[in-house]
């Protein structure tokens, strides 16, 4: 094993993530005394979910391998009961636990598998792809999407550790490697602006990444630990995210959550720029470091109508108010509460390819 970064997340169930290479070794302390570990994990994922059954069956933990169907089509609550019909089958108790093994899909998934049986049962992911590793697996939001929109169903279940193993990145398609830095640079724009100094100076390769993904761990690490269940300061997570979540649920979840994020974050910057909140240099910074790194900035679908209406649905909204997060500045994220239209479609023009 390398050498390991341990990132304690506080709040009313504290836990660490462990970031390193080959952390495998972790995992039976972790599910601390399971007599059983339900492994969920998407087909790309076999080989590793594979290695994880024999690691924990080592120990003494005897695995239940259940397969979901990969990326978004896993996140239903048709595939969250047939995980349930098979711990019912299996006859998986209060002592046994689940682990998600995979992107933030199958993680997300698996939390809220663990977080509905016997009304919450322990749970860890080992986080495959970047975005998993500095968000998804972090912080205990655990969720499906509806025929409404994205995470619409869910649950705060923190998980009892997270693994975030480098070297599973060894075989991320570099497509998805790319879309996790969206959230990195969200976690630069948000609280450290470190992140993108870094990112402007050195891109995103071998050499930075895992101060990177450390980094962003710790910006939510603070943020989830002070509040769990987003009375307040966790909505700056959600910065980018309003369309972001539209542009998913209109494009039928063929966009990856990453890409919508990066078109989002501009979105947002142009939303503070043109409410008189964020200064125009800061604005343009968005589309610069997130082009650099690959990511799309603009939206080519023209659904501007159907943007809004799912728009309406986000859980920042208070009724038939919209709240966006945006910057007042860098790392000075707050919110910008009841945007009219005009406003909210002049800002999408700025995004519309
Ligand atoms: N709970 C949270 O706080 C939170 C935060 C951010 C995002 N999310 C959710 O996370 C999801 C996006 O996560 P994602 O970007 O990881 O997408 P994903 O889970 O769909 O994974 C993307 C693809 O990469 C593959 N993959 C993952 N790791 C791999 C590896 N090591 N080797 C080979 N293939 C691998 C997956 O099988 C999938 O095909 C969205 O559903 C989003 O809503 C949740
Ligand atoms: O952890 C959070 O809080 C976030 O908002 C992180 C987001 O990156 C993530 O996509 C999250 O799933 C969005 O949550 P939602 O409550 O808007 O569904
Ligand atoms: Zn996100």
């Amino acid at each position: 094993m390398d050498d390991v970064t341990t990132i304690g997340v506080g709040g009313e169930r504290p836990y660490d993530v462990l970031v390193g290479r080959d952390l495998l070794d972790e995992l039976p302390r972790l599910l601390d005394g399971a007599a059983r570990a339900a492994i969920l994990y998407a087909p790309p994922l076999r080989a590793h979910a594979d290695a994880i059954a024999a690691r924990v069956a080592d120990a003494g933990i005897a695995p239940l391998a259940i397969d979901v169907p990969d990326a978004e089509a896993g996140k239903s609550i048709d595939v969250a009961a047939h995980c349930w019909d098979q711990l019912g089958a299996a006859g998986f108790t209060r002592t046994d636990a689940v682990v998600g093994v995979g992107g933030g899909a199958v993680t997300d998934l698996a939390g809220f598998v663990a977080a509905c049986w016997l009304r919450g049962v322990r749970w860890v992911p080992v986080s495959t792809s970047l975005l998993g590793m500095v968000d998804a697996a972090v912080g205990g939001k655990t969720g499906v999407n509806t025929a409404a929109g994205k995470n619409l169903v869910g649950a705060f279940h923190p998980p009892a550790g997270v693994l975030c193993d480098l070297a599973m990145l060894d075989t991320l398609p570099p497509v998805d490697l790319v879309a996790g830095l969206a959230e990195v640079v969200k976690c630069g724009f948000i609280a450290d602006p470190a992140i993108l100094d870094l990112i402007e100076a050195k891109g995103a390769d071998e050499g930075s990444i895992r101060e990177l993904v450390e980094r962003a761990v710790r910006v939510k690490a603070d943020v989830v630990g002070a509040d769990l269940r987003e009375g307040g300061l966790r909505e700056v997570l959600n910065y980018g995210h309003t369309l972001a979540h539209a542009i998913e649920k209109v494009e039928g979840y063929s966009w990856r959550h990453g890409h919508a994020v990066s078109v989002g974050l501009v979105y947002a910057a142009a939303l503070g720029r043109l409410a008189g909140r964020l200064d125009d240099a800061t604005a343009a910074r968005h589309r610069a470091v997130l082009e650099a790194l690959g990511l799309p900035t603009a939206y080519p679908g023209r659904a501007w109508p159907d943007l809004l209406a799912t728009m309406r649905v986000d859980k920042k909204a208070r009724g038939s108010r919209l709240r966006f997060v945006v910057l007042d500045g860098l790392a000075k994220p707050s919110i910008l509460d009841g945007p009219d239209d005009e406003l909210l479609r002049a800002a999408y023009e700025e995004v519309a390819a």
